[in-house]
């Protein structure tokens, strides 16, 4: 059985999206997305998208990471999904609902309402999550912030500096974290620009991460150190997160079909 794909990144963040919408996939496994992700053997990608059907929503989109495993959200692959719809959209994530906006050369996503209660997050123990009484190496006092995926974001002087290489997989897999972390290091470049790394839970080192991006700019704006909206640079390039207190997250930015192509299922499976 062959099935068709469409290549496309958001600032270098990038994707293998298969539209069931219409015509429907075999039941995939996390296997199947860890194969197709594999950028040696397979398609390569940091996640692997499929867009099916909603009861609830215009559509469904269903997240796997590199790894193979089914997560909640992604902030850059909404932008790319509202490019590829074409109109606005509400859309199902395992993380909640979202409403996507097609822009000129990307998007605007209302990305819902973040939580910081420590169980939401989630956190192993109870904890204030706005100055975590923890620290890995020269990284400490992070905060903790569930965008519909869960993040922990630390200040530093010189987010260039950190050897996130060698601390991202230490934290995400510390059992603080009894779901993984996606860990963000920040500096803040002004009063509303931040600049950012982000060691993806599921994937590793990205150009970008867009729920990343909504974590590391709310936990400063709540912080007191930036204020919406909130310009910020990852290695792929710029978005924009705008929020205010109570409110639900909206991140502006690109989105890029790369290009289409089809593969055999039973190579995969
Ligand atoms: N690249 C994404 C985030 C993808 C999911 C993340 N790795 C997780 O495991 O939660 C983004 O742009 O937000």
């Amino acid at each position: 059985m062959r099935i068709p794909f469409i290549k496309m990144h958001g600032l270098g963040n990038d994707f293998v999206v298969l539209d069931a919408r219409e015509t429907a996939l075999p039941a995939i496994t996390d296997a199947i997305a860890a194969r197709i992700a594999d950028r040696r053997e397979g398609i390569g990608c940091d996640q692997m998208i499929v867009l099916e059907p909603s009861d609830a929503a215009d559509f469904k989109m269903r997240i796997f990471n590199a790894d193979g495993g089914e997560v909640e959200a992604c902030g850059n692959a909404s932008r790319a999904v509202a490019l590829l719809h074409g109109t606005a959209a509400r859309v199902e994530t395992a993380g909640g609902t979202i409403a996507l906006e097609p822009a000129e050369g990307g998007a605007s996503v209302d990305m819902g309402v973040p939580k910081f209660k420590w169980d939401a997050v989630p956190l192993a123990y109870a904890m204030d999550t706005a100055n975590m009484p923890v620290g890995w190496d020269d990284l400490d006092a992070p905060m903790a912030i569930n965008v519909g995926n869960p993040h922990v974001i630390f200040f530093v002087d010189d987010a260039d500096a950190i050897n996130l290489a060698a601390i991202g997989p230490v934290i995400e897999t510390d059992p603080l974290f009894p779901e993984r972390i996606n860990v963000n290091v920040a500096s803040v470049a002004g009063e509303d620009h931040l600049t950012l790394h982000v060691w993806e839970r599921g994937v590793g080192l990205t150009r970008a991460c867009g729920t990343g991006a909504c974590a590391t700019a709310v936990a400063a704006i709540r912080k007191g150190i930036a204020r919406s909206p909130v310009n910020v640079t990852l290695p792929g390039g710029d978005l924009t997160i705008a929020w205010e207190q109570g409110g639900s997250i909206r991140m502006t930015g690109p989105a890029t079909e790369a290009y289409r192509g089809s593969f055999e299922w039973d190579d995969y499976s």
